[in-house]
């Protein structure tokens, strides 16, 4: 039995969970009601400054419906309570309603400008809100793109990440959750006025009527938000989940494994863990509804019955409370208003603050680096070099020292997870070292211009990208060079590329991207091809090639390596690969081991080296080809069992 093995035997296995940032999810947890409720004001000039920026115009003829339909309803109010007075007065029928005429004329009038008002408002919103959401989306790309590399391996960085998207496209609601709040406030002023006009007393009683439920549903809102907040892992976890098993990709092996029913049990068991916090979320949420609710009824009869007393023992006429009943109706669905959009405003308000303090925690991660702008480089030096990923308490490489010159092609060999990738993209300036320096011509890669030194790197990482774009940019990548398509047709010929351009159905006009965009597609090692060709399109001091044959017949690799000498000639080429007859072909040789240097030395020397580790390595090579080994015995004879 190994040692790991052992080491696990008995402890329970691992559940798939999402990492986020625990003392964010604290602070969120620690909101108190009364503070979501001050903080609604605040929250309503957010959301029409986030207007503002998209669209003043728009922002500018939405507060002034706004305004005027506030005092339209006002008037409408008072209007009604002029009729209602003058009905009930005494005197002749016709007496009264030619009383009345004028102000059912103001009623009408109110009515009408103010249904043609809402039209408006609604419309202005329409065509504002997703401008909004498309900005905040935006404001999160640009976020992204601009962080460092190494924020993707902070924990929380995704969940926050995530919890931001959420932000952005909830931020389509909350212009028109801000105005209808405000239109609620302008109505209950309007309202209130009239109220207090025909008895002071009431409008204090019916705003205490309404608090309970008002602080209900401020409250519901956040037990809602935090659930959902709480969910988002486990959310993630199915969408991740889904996507493995939808991907066409994985398509073949979900089938051939037969791992179709195991996938989605584990689905269906993430599932239920969400369940079970929806379901702790709306029992609490119900139970706290009912408080309210029952609360504000009580409140309400209070009211009414206190209307009926001031009516009954004569300290308010008869019609002043046929009025009062009017304007009553009107302040309580102001208030029911208030605090239904107050609620909506301050969940939509509470993903607004995830979304723009991920733009915090991303503007955290922005590179702070010197300004310096770097030469294709001459020569790259590693000293002492010490790097650890944020999430691992290992060091992924410690105390390498090298360099690669232009001209020169420097091979990286070693075990898996001996840290050939990571070194490659500290040499290229995607990390920082934690300790010791790597240097660009003597100058510190820290000091370096981030943006400026990557104009001077083209890498082929393992897992290259397959852009759905069309063949010509998915070999410029969007910065073609002054030659046009003859640059294209040259690193497409050196890359083999060439071959697929010709086979496609428009050349290097031909989208590729899966079918369902529209494109043609292509197969692993004839993307690989392109992967290549943008390399060896990029006008770069630095070449990093990270298993760049893994995909590749003979023939094309061959062709690969043969134009390698020729590539290497302006530029330092550093080449990672597992394929020892390949880095034949470098100047020089590292061997890693563990992050550390075990070995360097010409491909000659560490052949010669009998007892160094890339002689057993390219032994075990030579074993499985079947070819006679180095020591010059047939491997045929030389069989030992493999550990
Ligand atoms: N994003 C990451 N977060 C934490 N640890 C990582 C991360 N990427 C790599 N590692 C760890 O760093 C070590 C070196 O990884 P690296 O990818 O550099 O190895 P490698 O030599 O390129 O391996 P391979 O031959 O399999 O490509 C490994 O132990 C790996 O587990």
């Amino acid at each position: 039995m190994s040692t790991t093995t052992t080491a696990s035997a008995g402890a329970p296995d691992e559940e798939l969970q999402w990492l986020a940032d625990g003392r964010r999810i604290a602070a969120i947890e620690a909101i108190s009601v009364s503070a979501m409720a001050r903080r609604l004001p605040a929250l309503v000039v957010r959301a029409f400054r986030l207007g503002w920026r998209i669209d003043r115009a728009s922002i500018a003829l939405l507060l002034t419906c706004q305004a005027v339909s506030a005092v339209l309803g006002a008037a409408g109010l008072f209007a009604t309570t002029g009729t209602i007075s003058a009905l009930f007065g005494p005197g002749r029928l016709d007496d009264k309603l030619a009383h009345a005429a004028p102000s059912i004329l103001v009623i009408a009038a109110a009515a009408g400008a103010r249904s043609l008002l809402a039209i408006t408002i609604r419309t202005v919103t329409i065509h504002l809100s997703p401008r909004i959401s498309r900005e905040a989306e935006a404001a999160v790309l640009r976020a992204t793109v601009a962080a460092e590399l190494t924020a993707y391996d902070h924990a929380g960085y995704n969940d926050e990440l995530e919890a931001a998207d959420r932000g952005a496209e909830v931020c389509v609601d909350i212009v028109g959750e801000a105005q209808n709040l405000l239109a609620a406030l302008a109505s209950l002023v309007g309202a209130a006025g009239v109220l207090t006009v025909l008895h002071p007393a009431l409008l204090p009683l019916l705003v205490l009527a309404a608090l309970p439920q008002g602080i209900a549903s401020v409250h519901a809102a956040r037990v809602q938000f935090l659930a959902n907040r709480a969910a988002i892992g486990d959310r993630r976890i199915m969408a991740n989940l889904r996507w493995y098993i939808h991907l066409k990709r994985n398509a073949d092996q979900v089938r051939s494994d037969t791992m179709g029913d195991f996938l989605l049990a584990k689905y269906d068991q993430v599932g239920r863990r969400l369940d079970a916090t929806s379901r702790r979320a709306a029992r609490q949420s119900a139970r706290v509804s009912v408080i309210g609710a029952a609360a504000s009824g009580l409140g309400t009869a209070v009211v009414w019955g206190a209307m009926l007393w001031l009516v009954s023992t004569g300290r308010m006429s008869l019609p002043r409370g046929g009025a009062a009943v009017f304007a009553l109706t009107a302040v309580s669905t102001s208030l029911h208003g208030i605090v239904g959009y107050g609620a909506d405003l301050f969940r939509t308000g509470m993903y607004l603050d995830d979304w723009s303090s991920f733009l915090d925690t991303a503007g955290g991660h922005r590179p702070r680096r010197g300004t310096e702008t770097p030469e294709p480089p001459r020569r790259i030096t590693v000293e002492n070099l010490g790097y650890a990923y944020p999430a691992s308490d290992r060091k992924a490489l410690d105390g390498v020292d090298l360099h690669v010159e232009r001209g020169e092609i420097l091979a990286l060999v070693g075990e898996n997870g001996s840290g050939k990738t990571t070194l490659s993209k500290l040499l290229a300036g995607l990390y920082l070292p934690d300790t010791g320096s790597v240097c660009w011509d003597g100058r510190d890669t820290r000091d370096l211009d981030p943006h400026a030194l990557w104009r001077q790197v083209a890498v082929v990482p393992q897992d290259y990208a397959r852009w759905p774009l069309t063949c010509r940019e998915n070999i410029t990548l969007g910065q073609p060079t002054a030659e046009g398509d003859a640059a294209v047709l040259r690193a497409a010929d050196a890359s083999g590329a060439a071959d697929v351009v010709a086979k496609l159905r428009r050349g290097l006009s031909t989208l590729l991207a899966v079918e369902w965009m529209g494109g043609e597609e292509l197969s692993g090692g004839q993307w690989q091809r392109l992967a290549i060709a943008r390399a060896f399109h990029r006008e770069a001091g630095l070449l990093v090639l990270d298993e760049p044959t893994a995909a590749l017949d003979p023939r094309a690799e061959h062709r690969i390596f043969q134009n390698l000498r020729a590539v290497a000639r302006e530029r330092a080429v550093v080449l990672v690969t597992h394929r020892l007859t390949n880095v034949a072909v470098a100047d020089r040789i590292v061997v890693l081991e563990d992050g550390r240097i075990l070995q360097q030395g010409t491909f000659a020397e560490l052949v010669a080296d009998q007892n160094g580790r890339f002689r057993e390595l390219w032994d075990l090579q030579n074993e499985r080809t079947g070819l006679p080994s180095q020591r010059g015995v047939p491997v045929g004879e030389n069989r030992e069992p493999l550990q």
